[in-house]
C-alpha cells in the first residue's frame, strides 16, 4: 500500500500566490490492474505557467497542476519496467498510478554525468521552449543583437547561450547583481538589473545603440512596451512569457503598442513548445549534446523536501531562482 502526498490548490489565486492557498494531502493508491504502473517523483518542475493556467486548468481543491521526472517502482506494464525515468505530468504529488499514456522516457542516450533533473529544465520543456522560441520565431541571424529578459532564469539563460552559439550579441536582464554575474559567467555580453535602472529606455539604448533584430520577451508589460520601441526595422519578437502580468487581478493598460509594430514593420509572435511536438526528439538530441559537450550551461536553483514545493513555487515567482527551479523529493 503506497500513500500518495499531493498539494492541492485550496481555492484560485488572487494576485500573488499565497501559503494558505495551498493544503498538503494524503491518499492512500489503489492496487495496480493490468496495464498500469505506479511512479515515484524524485524531482519536481516549479514554472510561471502554473499561475497562469491555474485559471482555467484548476478548480478549488484539484492537485496543483506540474511535471515531474518520476521512475516506476511497481509496474504491470511491460512497457514501463521497474527502475524506468519517466517525465509525467501528474501534478504536484509523490506517487501516481498511469496507464503509461503520458509518461515520456528520458533520451535514450542520456549520459550518465548529466543529472536527470535536467528532463524539467534545459533537456526539457523549458530547453525546447528557448530552442524552438529563438530559432523558429525570432530566426537569428549571424551578427543580429538579441534581447531576453528575466535572462538568468530557466527559459531565458538557455535563449542567451543559443543566440551566442548562433554568433549573436546577447543582451540580458534580470532582477539582482548576481544573477548578472551569472549572465556574463555564460557569455551574455551586456546585463543590467531591470530593478535598479533608473530608465529601462536609455539602459536599452546604451546597451544597443543600433537598436535589437530580436526580442525573446518573457516578461511582457511595461518591459515589452520599452524594449519594442527600440527594435529595428523588420525585427522580430518572440512572446514567450508575460510574467510581469501574470498575478495583476485587475488588467493594465500600456501604450498601444501597433504604431511600433506598424511603423518598424516587425513581426511579433507567440507561441507554445508542442507546436514543434513533431521536432521534439530532434530539440531534446541537439540540447543534450550541447550540455554534454559543455556549450549550454545550466544551473538549477534547487529547493529540498516535497513539504517545501510551494515555498518554491512562490519563491520562482518573487524571482528567488537562478536557472531552473526544482523540487527535490
Ligand atoms: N511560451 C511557452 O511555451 C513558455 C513560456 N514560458 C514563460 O517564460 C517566462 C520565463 O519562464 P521560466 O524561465 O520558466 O521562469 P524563470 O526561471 O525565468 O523564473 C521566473 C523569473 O521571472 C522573473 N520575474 C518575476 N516577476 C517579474 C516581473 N514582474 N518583471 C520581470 N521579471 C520578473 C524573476 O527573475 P528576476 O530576478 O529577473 O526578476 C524570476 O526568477 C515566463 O513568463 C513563462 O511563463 C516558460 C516556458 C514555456
Ligand atoms: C496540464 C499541464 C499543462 C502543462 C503545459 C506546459 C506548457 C507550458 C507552456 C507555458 C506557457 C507559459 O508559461
Amino acid at each position: 500500500m503506497v500513500v500518495a502526498k499531493s498539494w492541492i490548490m485550496v481555492q484560485h489565486f488572487e494576485g500573488v500566490p499565497k501559503p494558505e492557498d495551498f493544503k498538503l494531502i494524503e491518499r492512500e493508491l489503489p492496487p495496480l490492474k493490468d496495464g498500469e504502473v505506479l511512479l515515484e517523483s524524485d524531482f519536481l518542475s516549479v514554472d510561471p505557467y502554473m499561475r497562469p493556467y491555474s485559471k482555467t486548468l484548476l478548480k478549488d481543491g484539484d492537485i496543483m497542476i506540474g511535471s515531474q521526472v518520476a521512475r516506476v517502482i511497481e509496474s504491470k506494464n511491460p512497457a514501463f519496467p521497474v527502475g524506468g525515468d519517466y517525465v509525467g505530468y501528474a501534478g504536484w504529488t509523490t506517487h501516481f498510478i498511469s496507464d503509461g499514456k503520458g509518461l515520456n522516457a528520458l533520451p535514450s542516450n542520456w549520459p550518465d554525468h548529466v543529472p536527470k533533473s535536467l528532463a524539467l529544465g534545459a533537456v526539457g520543456m523549458p530547453g525546447l521552449t528557448a530552442y524552438f522560441g529563438l530559432l523558429e520565431i525570432c530566426k537569428p541571424k549571424e551578427g543580429d543583437i538579441v534581447m531576453v529578459n528575466s535572462a538568468a532564469g530557466a527559459v531565458g539563460s538557455l535563449v542567451g547561450q543559443i543566440a551566442k552559439i548562433k554568433g549573436c550579441k546577447v543582451v540580458g536582464s534580470a532582477g539582482t547583481d548576481d544573477k548578472l554575474t551569472f549572465l556574463k559567467e555564460i557569455g551574455f555580453d551586456e546585463v543590467f538589473n531591470y530593478k535598479t535602472v533608473s530608465s529601462l529606455a536609455e539602459v536599452l539604448k546604451k546597451a544597443s545603440p543600433e537598436g535589437y533584430d530580436c526580442f525573446f520577451d518573457n516578461v511582457g508589460g511595461k518591459f515589452a512596451d520599452a524594449v519594442l520601441q527600440q527594435m529595428k526595422d523588420f525585427g522580430r519578437v518572440a512572446v514567450c512569457g508575460a510574467i510581469s502580468i501574470y498575478n495583476d487581478s485587475v488588467p493594465s493598460t500600456g501604450p498601444y503598442i501597433q504604431p511600433y509594430i506598424l511603423f518598424k514593420q516587425l513581426r511579433m509572435e507567440g507561441f507554445l513548445p508542442a507546436r514543434w511536438d513533431n521536432q521534439k526528439a530532434e530539440g531534446e538530441k541537439q540540447l543534450l549534446e550541447w550540455v554534454a559537450e559543455g556549450k549550454l550551461k545550466y544551473h538549477e536553483h534547487i529547493t529540498n523536501g516535497f513539504v517545501n514545493m510551494p515555498a518554491g513555487f512562490m519563491g520562482m515567482l518573487r524571482g528567488e531562482n537562478t536557472g531552473k527551479a526544482i523540487i527535490r523529493i
